[in-house]
This record gives C-alpha cells, structure tokens and sequence, in this order.
C-alpha cells in the first residue's frame, strides 16, 4: 500500500537528555501540533530530527531513541552538535527565518552555515531515499528543508512531492537580498506542488520565480524544465473538535481535577469579579511583537487608567531557540519591560502582568483560553498563528474577543476578531478597551462565524484539500498530451529514420535550434550548430527546412549559402537550397503604419520592452522588462488590437516573451505544405517551441513526427526538454 512521508525539522516528539535518562515530550510550534493530527490519522510516516545531537548518545540509549520514534510512526534524522549549530541555530534562525519575516538587521549570511544548510538538507534526503517507495507521497515541511523537493526529485522523478511554507513569504524586494536565492527557488521547484498559508504568499513566491529565474508562470503554473510545478494557498487549521472538546470538559471539571493554573485563575477572578483577563500565549520570538504588546498595553493602563486593578495581562512566553542572540536579547528586554511595567502600576492586591516562561502541558493550555476574556495577539509578522484559532475553538459558549495582528496569516481568515497594527500602541490600546467593553452578544455574533468557519477548514481538511491538489498535478501532466521523447521512443524515431528513403526536417530556429537571448540579433548560429546542420544535410535523401519566423534578410545571412532550405517571415519567403528567394505570399504592408505608434507607445510605458520591425509583421518584444508589469501591458496591448485588427486581416501571435502581429494569411503550416506536395517523403519530423508552430504540427500528415520543445500544452506527439536535448536528437540521426 502506498503511504505517506511527511518530513519536517522537527518530529511530534523532542527528546531530551536529563540526568543520563531520556525525557520526551511533545514539540510545541504550531507546524508540529498542527501536522501531529495529521499524522496521527494517516498510514505513514514522519521524518524528522529527534532533538538530541550524535554526541549525546551512547549506542544503548540511541536505541532507546529509535524505539521512542517509531512507536509514534516516526524515523529520525541523526545530526551532530555541529549540524545543530550551523543548520538550525545558524542558516535556519539567523538567516532564512530573520529575512523571511522582513527582519533584514537580524538576517546574517554566512558561507559555512550555507554549506551545512546544503549538507544537512541532503542528510534528511537521504533518509527520505532510504525510506520511500514507488508510489509513495512526501510532503516536505518549511523554510528548514527548502531545498529538500529538489534533491528528492533528481532521484525518484516519478515520487509525487508536496512542499508546505510555514512562515511567511517575503516580497520579492526582501528576498533579492538572499545571496543563494536561485538555488533556494530551485531547491522548491524540485517539488510538484508548492502551497503557501496566504495568496500574499504565493504572489510574493511567483514574483521571485518569473524575475530571478525568468520562467514561464500561467496563473498558478510554472513552467519547470520538463515539469508543471503548481502553486496555491491553503491555510492552515486546527484539530478543532480536540480544542473544542477539552474546552467542554473542562468546564465540567470537579474541584479535585483542576490544575493549580486553574484553581489561581478562578481565585483570581472570585476575588474581583468584573475583573478582565487578557491572554497572550507565543514562542518567546521577536516576530511575535511582545515587547510591542507590553508597551502597548502600559499605553492602555495610562490612556484609560479607570481599567487599572480591573485588567490582568497572563502572558505565556514559550522558551525558543535559545543559543540565538537576538532570541536571547530579547528575553533580557521581555523580562526588563514586565518587571518595569509591574513596578509602575502594581498595588497590594494587584499586579497588572503575570508573566510565564516555560511551555504547558495541553490541560493548562485550555484553563488559559477557557478563562480568558479576551486574547490579545500581536505579532509583527507570523506566518499564520494557530494560538488565535485555538483561543476561538474553546470559546464553548461563544463569548470572548480576539484582538489580532493584521500581519498574521490568520488574521485573512478571521476578519470578525479586532484587528489591529501591532506597531500602533493608540490602536492596540483602543481594542483592549473596545474588547473590554464589547457587548456579549456582539462577541456571540463574532465568535460564531469565527468558530463555523474553523469547524469546517479544520487541520484534516487542509490537509485533505492540499492532497487532493497534489494529486491533481498528475492530470496536469496528462493534459499536456505530449509524450516525453524518452530514449525508447527515440531509439524507433531513428530506425524509422533510418529505414525511411526521403526524409524532411523542418526545424524552427529560435528556442529550437538556439537559446533565447536578450537581443535577438546575439541568437546567431554558433559553429557546434552549423556543423551539426551541414552534417545532417550531407546525409543522403534528407530535406532539411529551417522555418523560421526571423525575416529573410537575417537567415539569409546566418544560413542563406550554407545549402538549406529556408522559409523565413513565419512563411512569407521561400528559399530553396541553392535556389532564389520566392514570395509563399502576396501580402499588404499598409497596416503597419496604423499599427507601429500604438506598439511605441508600449514601449514608451514598459521599460526594457522594444519592436522588431519586420518586413511583413512587427514583434514587441518583452523579455528583458518586469514580467509581471509585461504580462499586464500584454492583455492590454491584446484588447488594443483586437479592436484594430479585424478589417486589415491580421493575427496577433503570443510567443516566448514576444508579441506580433502579422497577416492573418501567413503561417508555418501553409508554408510547411509547400513541401509536401510532391516529394515523397516517407519521414516527416519538425520540431518547434513556440505557439507559431502549432499551425505546423497542425497541418502536417498524421504519420509525421512531430516534437515541442518544452513542457507546454501542444499539438505535437511528442516533447523535448530543451534546445541541447534537440542537437543531441539530431546529432543522433547523423550517427
Ligand atoms: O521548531 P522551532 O524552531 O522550535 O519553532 C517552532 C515552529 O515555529 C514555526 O511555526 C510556524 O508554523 C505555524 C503553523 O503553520 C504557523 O502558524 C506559524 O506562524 C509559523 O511560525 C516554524 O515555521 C516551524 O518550522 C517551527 O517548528
Ligand atoms: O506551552 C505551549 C504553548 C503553546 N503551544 C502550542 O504551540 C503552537 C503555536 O503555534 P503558532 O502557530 O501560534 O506559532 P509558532 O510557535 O508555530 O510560530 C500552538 O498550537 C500552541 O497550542 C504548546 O504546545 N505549548
């Protein structure tokens, strides 16, 4: 049966070593409980590291460790104190995690945590390698594997692999500055579907894509070598009914059951009343905003000081990634704030801020959302926040407020919270007080929708839901009806090639023959080419017809002695080997005129975009501009012309990075079936990479071998990856 392999840095469980004994516990972060229903359901396994070093283990208790991992399903990663240091405290929280939350002052680069982020992703691939099985699913977790996809597809192409960001994707402006940046996009690429908590994510992703590694993006498709790599947004749930049920027990509790958390809270709350508990609950991490929401809330207790002794802020500050300095820091600057605030306003029977450091277990967890009236969550930048989702599905009888940042993930879907700028103390200060003074029924209206929609889009369901969209990749791949010109297939092109006692080639030049350059005119053929070319031609019985639709007098220059045959101008010209030029139409030219100011003014508005003026079609050409300011002046341009176009007969041909307009009567297939008439030819094979030589294969005999280059949607039989792949082809066929 197939299964699924999930994979994170983290596993569910972390293991620790405390007196020579090992002390396992449950991971906190949200990607671990999150992903932990999830796996529990599933039939597979979670790869992962267990938290504990090499160095820390004696062969005996190493196998404690193995047995401790698979009882919960999972395999570990073994990594040495060096690993841990460089990959997760170093790449991973100094750099990735500081540049992908916008802190660009924490972000530090370093070579040798490079090349441990390198070594240590290959090291989870190779466990994943040593684990999976045709058929198998993986799914790749986070911003600590990203280059996990790539290293997995190389070996198992056919392994069908998801990869989920956890954080934040950052705006291409931010993610420029990353000095390895195209090796981390094409680590992700290596995956099949990538998904994103946001649609700001995912633009965010797609914008780096099309200006860093100029590929090819249609809505949420890229074009990837010879792959269809699908992006969307899925945002991540809850296990609503485990939060929701605790919370309902919990509310039945015996005096005897209660935790002593919450025997304090009730204390608390029997002793003033009508007094107001305001709960935050993070990892001690500086994209979380605490020392904003200290300050603020200080702010709050002087702006409106007739809620003083009325409010008490708990705060619970989970210990995270300790070794970092800025993590450090920021517990000396946490610690300093509440102990100052506390001085400021405390009295006798009141103090404004309880402050906890250390984790819970889940029981007390739900005593601090069950008794909160209202949870006060203020991140900076968080790539979703399930603390927020959690708050919401204990409010068993819908009352209580949420106060939430708008730079959360969550905050998208949770519109009925407050939402607040977390760097606006006047802001935050006037929700506390609105939450405070909210009616209940307002807070039932709110909380209702809130906990509707998270019942529904629980963790199952995202996870159901990013499924079945990576299983649909497989149909996209199916609908590009092209087949891969594999070796076997190839080795019958060539013997029917062989066998065959006339045979023609028509070969279209650019993206075909040669790589795109940013100047069409440096796309010369370079000498590998024309000897390949003369070689092929030398053969005996063999047509070769360099279609193009480059105008005549630039083939003519590049390949117009060398013995070929050439259609040139998408088929207006004609040139047979060793003959003259010859007109395949008459066409009128009248229109241009209409046409070139309206092209001009693109120009004009699209820098980096320039014309082609062509003798019988003009080419606006927009491969060196922004590919998202391009894409738009394209439908733009598009709408301008159909209203132009209709009564002068003319066509506008969207090809790689280039628009043109040309006669509507011109086009590579009616060319192309000037050779067809009465040769004979027993083989027929063209090859083309661009939309214009649709019409080719289009009008061509069923029997002729037809191949595009590239993964795109096509007429032709077959594909190639790329321009090397279609010289090694034709190098083949002369041997
Ligand atoms: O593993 P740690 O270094 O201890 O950190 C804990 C986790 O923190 C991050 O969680 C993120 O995932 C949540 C669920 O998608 C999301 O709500 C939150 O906004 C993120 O920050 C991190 O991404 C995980 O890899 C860590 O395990
Ligand atoms: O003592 C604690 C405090 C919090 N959490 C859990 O940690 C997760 C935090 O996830 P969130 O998405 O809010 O932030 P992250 O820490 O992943 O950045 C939530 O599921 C909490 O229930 C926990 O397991 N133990």
């Amino acid at each position: 049966m197939n299964k699924t392999i999930i994979v994170s840095n983290r596993l569910p469980l972390q293991v620790k070593l405390e007196n020579n004994k090992l002390d396992i516990k449950p991971s906190v972060g949200g990607l671990a409980t999150g992903m932990k229903s999830v796996h529990a359901d599933g039939n597979g396994i979670w790869i992962g590291w267990s938290g504990i070093t090499d160095e820390e283990l004696t062969p005996e208790l190493s196998k404690d460790v193995q047995t401790a991992v698979s009882k919960e399903k999972c395999v570990s990663v073994p990594l040495n104190q060096q690993d841990v240091e460089d990959f997760y405290f170093g790449f991973s929280n100094k750099a990735l995690w500081p540049l992908f939350h916008y802190f660009l002052e924490y972000a530090e680069f370093d070579k040798n945590q490079w090349e441990s982020y390198k070594e240590v992703n290959q090291k989870f691939a190779d466990v994943v390698l040593a684990n999976v099985e045709d058929g198998d699913t993986v799914w790749v977790h986070d911003y600590q594997l990203l280059l996990l996809p790539k290293l997995i597809k190389d070996k198992k192409p056919n392994t069908s692999i998801g990869f989920f960001l956890h954080i934040p994707y950052p705006s291409y402006e931010i993610f420029r500055v990353f000095p390895w940046r195209e090796e981390l996009l094409h680590g992700m690429l290596g995956a099949d579907l990538l998904g994103f908590h946001t649609y700001d994510y995912e633009r965010h992703f797609l914008s780096s894509v099309k200006r860093l590694l100029k590929l090819e993006v249609r809505f949420n498709e890229i074009s990837y070598s010879d792959r269809i790599v699908k992006v969307d947004s899925f945002p991540m749930g809850i296990d609503y009914q485990k939060f929701h049920n605790a919370a309902l027990k919990h509310a039945q509790h015996t005096q005897v059951e209660k935790t002593e958390l919450h025997r304090r809270l009730e204390d608390h709350m029997q002793s003033s009343p009508d007094a107001k508990i305001i709960l935050s609950i993070d990892r001690l991490d500086y994209t979380k905003g605490i020392p904003n929401r200290i300050k603020a809330f200080e702010y709050f207790l002087d702006k409106y000081p007739q809620y003083r002794e009325k409010v008490r802020l708990v705060m619970l500050a989970v210990p995270s990634r300790s070794n970092v300095d800025t993590y450090q820091k920021l517990k000396r600057e946490t610690d300093e704030l509440v102990g100052r605030i506390n001085g400021k306003f405390a009295t006798v029977s009141w103090t404004p801020i309880w402050y906890f450091y250390r984790s819970m277990p889940f029981d007390n967890l739900i005593d601090l959302y069950t008794s909160a009236d209202v949870a006060l969550i203020t991140p900076l930048r968080d790539g979703m926040n399930l603390v927020a989702k959690e708050y919401i599905a204990t409010r068993v009888n819908n009352d209580g407020v949420l106060i939430l940042s708008e730079m959360a993930g969550a905050s998208i879907e949770m519109s009925e919270a407050i939402l607040i700028n977390p760097t606006s103390y006047e802001e935050i200060a006037d929700a506390i007080k609105k939450a405070i003074e909210m009616p209940v029924e307002e807070q039932k209206s709110r909380n209702h929708i809130l906990q509707k929609r998270l019942a529904r889009y629980s963790v199952e369901k995202w996870a159901e839901e990013f499924f079945k969209s990576l299983d649909a990749t497989k149909t996209i791949r199916e609908a590009i009806v092209a087949k891969k010109l594999g070796n076997g297939l190839k080795t019958k092109l060539i013997s029917r090639f062989n066998d065959a006692k006339r045979r023609l080639l028509l070969l279209d030049y650019d993206g075909t023959l040669v790589g795109f350059k940013n100047n069409p005119q440096e796309a010369y053929p370079d000498n590998e080419l024309l000897t390949l070319l003369h070689d092929l031609n030398a053969k005996e019985n063999t047509d070769i017809v360099i279609i193009s639709g480059r105008d005549r007098e630039t083939l003519s220059k590049w390949l117009g002695e060398k013995g070929f045959n050439l259609i040139t101008d998408h088929g207006v010209w004609l040139k047979h080997a060793h003959k003259d030029w010859e007109p395949l139409e008459r066409i009128k030219k009248e229109w241009m005129g209409k046409i070139l100011p309206i092209l001009e003014t693109f120009v004009d508005r699209t820098p980096g975009t320039f014309i082609e003026k062509k003798n019988y079609s003009l080419a606006w050409h927009y491969r060196k501009a922004d590919p998202e300011l391009a894409q738009r002046r394209t439908v733009e341009l598009n709408t301008v012309l159909t209203s132009l176009i209709a009564n002068d007969e003319l066509s506008v041909l969207e090809g790689n990075k280039v628009v043109e307009i040309k006669s509507s009567n011109v086009n590579k297939g009616r060319a192309a079936n000037r050779f067809l008439t009465d040769n004979g030819y027993d083989f027929i094979m063209a090859i083309g990479d661009d939309w214009t030589d649709e019409y080719m294969f289009e009008e061509l005999p069923k029997d002729a071998n037809t191949i595009k280059v590239g993964f795109k949607k096509t007429k032709a039989k077959y594909y190639l990856k790329d321009t090397d792949e279609v010289r090694t082809l034709l190098n083949q066929l002369i041997d």
